[in-house]
């Protein structure tokens, strides 16, 4: 799959931070039976590799990609343990590398009409725009769809099930990324019932 089906197979992205590694796969199938098939492992704790590599080998209908992807040598030892995307909070020369050497396509995180510019020079034109809601939310995609109308924008930071729907309802925008369908509290508490109830909400939104 490229990017562009990725993100169009989920109008959200839940960005997941393993704190606990016995949480991953439990995790991802309750995601995945609530219709939530694609997901971004962080490599924002240690477990981030690990967690990866088992959701691919246990949960084969969930499409993997891994987050927080801030250091080249990160692409392939994510692409080996099972990550079939990048997604990154910016967008560097390293990062560019990164994506080509090892084949893992990236979505590389802009928040500037310069850093749009930038990346699809690069030739990026499927992003995330990071921080979402403190770059201006709607009123930012909106604006930039004007100029800049031939990328298309996962936002992400700051976004919730009351607003996702009106980021997806921007012509500018495929999906949305956040990690509000896997609250802390309920991953210490094992609690996959309530995961799989808010994956189901995020699947009906569009
Ligand atoms: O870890 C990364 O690579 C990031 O880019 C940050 C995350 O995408 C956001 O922190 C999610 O935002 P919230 O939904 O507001 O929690």
């Amino acid at each position: 799959m490229n990017l562009l089906e990725i993100m169009r197979a989920s109008p959200v992205i839940p960005v997941i931070a393993i704190d606990d590694l016995t949480h991953a796969v439990p995790l991802a199938r309750a995601l995945v039976a609530g219709g939530i098939r694609v997901l971004e492992v962080t490599l924002r704790t240690q477990h981030g590799l690990a967690a990866i590599r088992a959701i691919a080998e246990q949960v084969p209908e969930a499409i993997l990609g891994v987050g927080t992807l801030t250091r080249s040598e990160d692409f392939a030892a994510a692409r080996d343990a099972g990550a079939v995307f990048g997604v990154s909070p910016g967008l560097t020369r390293e990062l560019i590398q990164g994506s080509l050497a090892s084949g893992l396509p990236l979505l590389p995180g802009v928040m500037t009409p310069s850093e749009v510019m930038a990346a699809r020079e690069a030739g990026f034109h499927q992003l995330k725009l990071f921080p979402a809601v403190p770059a201006g939310g709607v009123g930012m995609l909106n604006a930039i769809a004007g100029p800049l109308p031939d990328v298309l924008f996962c936002p992400t930071g700051g976004i919730s099930q009351e607003t996702a729907a009106q980021f997806l309802a921007c012509k500018n925008v495929a999906c949305v990324g956040g990690s509000w369908l896997t609250p802390k509290d309920a991953l210490a508490a094992g609690d996959w019932g309530r995961v799989t109830a808010l994956a189901k909400a995020a699947a009906g939104l569009k």
